[in-house]
């Protein structure tokens, strides 16, 4: 069904701006060169894994496109307009460190992020809290990193954005909770709206999902490639990594 949907979403999305294009982006944190001419399209509709060794520029990367910080050089769009904070309403995110209040239950910090987001889907929270196993009562300080990393993808998941951006959404998570995030993850593209960017070392369990892969290494693009075309030519996402990063 996953399949079927995405071939649908890229018919639909033909002919509309890219999620995301990155034109020549380049940064530099404290003197070190961190991206370097980072030149790549995400297409609406689309399930891309952003994929690449430790320390290679991913969550950099994403906190570009999400505005936290500009680009020192080239230019990140988000359909069609440039990235910044005030284009945070396209696009929902998940950081690669949890800042959860730890006061709160996860109950109360459901409904406080539901008051903040205009977009969120008090549907889509009761669906996935059951999927992901959140238990409302429990309180953010006392839950292990699993549970945590769990309400933060509900948190990111219950919003309607048409961008959703996961930086490494399995950190601390078991194996079963993995595949029902995996599964979440379809649940969501089923409604054939929304682009999701996803930035993960679990390439086992996500390779079912993509449909491209973006391969980040030294802080520059070393490929893209459509997943059925690798699968045509005989190779999975885990044997191109290989071949791109051993
Ligand atoms: N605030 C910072 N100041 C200086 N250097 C930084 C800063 N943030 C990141 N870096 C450096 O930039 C490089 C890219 O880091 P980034 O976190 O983007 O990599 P990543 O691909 O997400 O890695 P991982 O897979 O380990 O999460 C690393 O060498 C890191 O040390």
């Amino acid at each position: 069904m996953g399949n079927i949907g995405n071939v649908e979403n890229r018919a639909a999305s033909a002919g509309k701006a890219p999620a995301i294009s990155c034109r020549e982006v380049g940064m530099t944190l404290k003197k070190k060169k961190v991206l370097a001419n980072v030149t790549f399209e995400v297409e609406a509709g689309s399930l891309t894994g952003l994929l690449g060794p430790n320390g290679a520029g991913k969550s950099t990367l994403m906190r570009i496109l999400t505005g936290l910080v500009p680009p020192e050089t080239g230019r990140a769009d988000l359909f069609g307009a440039p990235a910044g904070p005030e284009r945070l309403g396209v696009l929902s995110f998940l950081p690669d460190r949890g800042q959860l209040p730890p006061y709160l239950t996860a109950g109360e910090w459901l409904q406080f992020a539901a008051s903040l987001y205009p977009d969120w889907s008090k549907t889509a929270e009761r669906d996935l809290a059951e999927e992901l196993g959140v238990d409302r009562a429990q309180r953010i300080g006392a839950m292990s990193r699993g549970e945590e990393a769990r309400l933060q993808l509900l948190t990111c998941l219950s919003r309607q954005a048409p961008l959703i951006v996961l930086d490494e959404p399995f950190t601390g998570v078991d194996l079963v909770s993995r595949e029902r995030i995996a599964s979440a993850v379809v649940g969501e593209m089923a409604d054939g709206e929304r682009t999701f960017l996803i930035a993960t070392h679990d390439i086992r369990e996500m390779e079912q999902l993509f449909d491209r892969i973006v391969l980040v290494g030294k802080g520059t693009i070393q490929g893209s490639y459509l997943v059925d075309d690798l699968r045509r030519s005989g190779r999975s996402v885990e044997s191109c990594y290989r071949e791109v990063f051993a």
